[in-house]
């Protein structure tokens, strides 16, 4: 049987904005079907690697492939590449920081959306998947409600069955549990192992939250100032002792990682 390509191959990717050098020579490969959380301090390069990786924004060098296909050699404007490049974006999934709900829409027309998009499903069908998705992460009886009338762990939940209506192969997370109080958190880190297992994608996960790497990571990552600082399996990274991994978990002010 043929191997599987990796989910996500990172090759030397560099990126910067004028003088601020946001990412230096990034490399990695995330197998498929992993849970990658990403570790960083604020400003350090975790959003900017998220839109690289799905092709919203272009490294200055570097390659990234998705499932073995190199999503820097497309280019939007050539109209050859525009198909390949939408089937790559397709790939994915995408829980924004905050959900990014549309408010005036009710929670089933919210997850419908992206099905109306780019489905062609008949109503029946598009109510079925949004009552499976819906189901999958826990809530029952909200269809008809609106995002203000639901709590902000609901509303994370309703973005996460969002984010997989499209039955995405990745699903990217920039910070699910950021405003949530720590058993809310929990419940969502439940909520991505549960996901993980019944659909069997590959998760990455943009956090600052060292328990929530122990609890739902295969593998881990560092990132600060732009530089991988360490990458690996879970254990091989918790084995490390790296510097700067050893003061993210330790909640340390002394260490390479300066935030002033
Ligand atoms: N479009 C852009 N133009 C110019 N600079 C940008 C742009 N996008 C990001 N940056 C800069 O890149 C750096 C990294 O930003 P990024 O949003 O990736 O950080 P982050 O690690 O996700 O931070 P946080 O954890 O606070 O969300 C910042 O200095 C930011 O100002």
């Amino acid at each position: 049987m043929a191997e599987q390509a990796p989910a996500i191959t990172l090759e030397r990717v560099c990126k910067s904005f004028g003088p601020n050098r946001v990412l230096h020579e990034v490399s990695l490969v995330l197998p498929a079907g992993k849970i990658l959380v990403m570790l960083g301090p604020s400003g350090t390069g975790k959003s900017v690697l998220l839109r690289c990786l799905v092709g919203l924004m272009k490294p200055d060098s570097g390659r990234i492939f998705i499932e073995g296909e190199d999503i820097t050699a497309l280019d939007e404007r050539r109209s050859a590449d525009r198909d390949k490049l939408f089937a790559l974006r397709r790939k994915f999934g995408m829980l924004f920081q905050d959900g990014a709900l549309f408010d005036d829409m009710c929670v089933g027309d919210n997850v419908a959306f992206p099905l109306r998009q780019h489905e062609k499903m008949s109503e029946t069908e598009i109510a079925q998947r949004v009552k499976e998705y819906l189901d999958a992460v826990g809530l029952k009886d909200v269809q008809r409600k609106m995002p203000a009338e639901l709590s902000g762990g609901m509303r994370k939940r309703v973005a996460f069955a969002r984010a997989i209506a499209l039955q995405p192969r990745i699903v990217l997370c920039d910070e699910p549990s950021s405003g949530l109080d720590p058993v809310m958190s929990a419940t969502l880190d439940d909520l991505i192992l549960d996901l993980h297992r019944r659909y069997n994608m590959t998760f990455v996960v943009i956090s600052h939250d060292t328990a929530e790497a122990r609890t739902i990571a295969s593998h881990i990552g560092l990132l600060y100032k732009g530089v991988l600082q360490t990458f690996g399996t879970k254990e091989q990274v918790l084995r490390s002792n790296g510097e700067a991994i050893n003061q993210f978990f330790d909640r340390s002010t002394k260490g390479p990682i300066q935030v002033l």
